[in-house]
């Protein structure tokens, strides 16, 4: 099975290969636009982005599956504050499929940088001394002292995404 992630960074690669890894797939990473403003501010425009980069990389590729994962911010009802959030798509050029990823609270001071149009990425490895956080533990991994870390949130999103492919007939056949 052939898998092409809508992304080189390596934590939505290495999501989607320990999500899939009973699958062996072989996964490849394709550079693409997600189509959304590089700090989705919704998850309106953060499903959006996941949707693009998943029929994008299956486009560019002659793969069975495409992914995309895509991380934004949004208010959300009933959760006080700015909440970090992640969803994966999947499509296999015919169907495609959402789900999506933890939620974790922003802190109030990075929820005021980005308010002033900042990205989450600069704005942890600033706060942390860090330089590419976004590629490697994430928020996620900061803000939980390591109880989890990007690429884990992110396979739950991917795992979520692929489950009505997976319960189907057509998954299996491609194995
Ligand atoms: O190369 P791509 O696939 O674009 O990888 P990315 O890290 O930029 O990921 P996204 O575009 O999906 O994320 C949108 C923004 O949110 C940031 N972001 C999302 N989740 C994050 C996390 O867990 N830790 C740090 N930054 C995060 C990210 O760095 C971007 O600035
Ligand atoms: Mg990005």
């Amino acid at each position: 099975m052939d898998v092409a992630v809508g992304s080189t960074n390596p934590v939505k690669v290495d999501a989607v290969e320990r999500t899939l890894e009973r699958f062996r797939p072989s996964v490849s990473a394709v550079a693409v636009d997600s189509g959304v403003p590089e700090q989705p501010w919704s998850i309106e425009e953060t499903v959006t982005g996941a949707e693009n980069r998943a029929r994008r990389a299956l486009a560019a590729t002659d793969a069975d599956y495409g992914i995309g994962l895509e991380g934004g911010v949004a208010r959300i009802d009933g959760v006080p504050g700015l909440s970090l959030i992640m969803w994966a798509a999947v499509t296999d050029g015919d169907r495609l499929e959402r789900g999506g990823g933890p939620t974790l609270p922003l802190p109030d001071d990075v929820a005021r940088r980005l308010e002033d149009g900042a990205e989450l990425g600069p704005v942890m490895d600033d706060r942390h001394g860090t330089d590419g956080i976004a590629e490697r533990d994430g928020a996620a991994g900061v803000l939980t002292d390591g109880l989890t870390n990007r690429s884990r949130a992110l396979s739950e999103a991917v795992a979520c995404a692929v489950g009505p492919f997976v319960i189907g007939d057509s998954f299996a056949s491609r194995l």
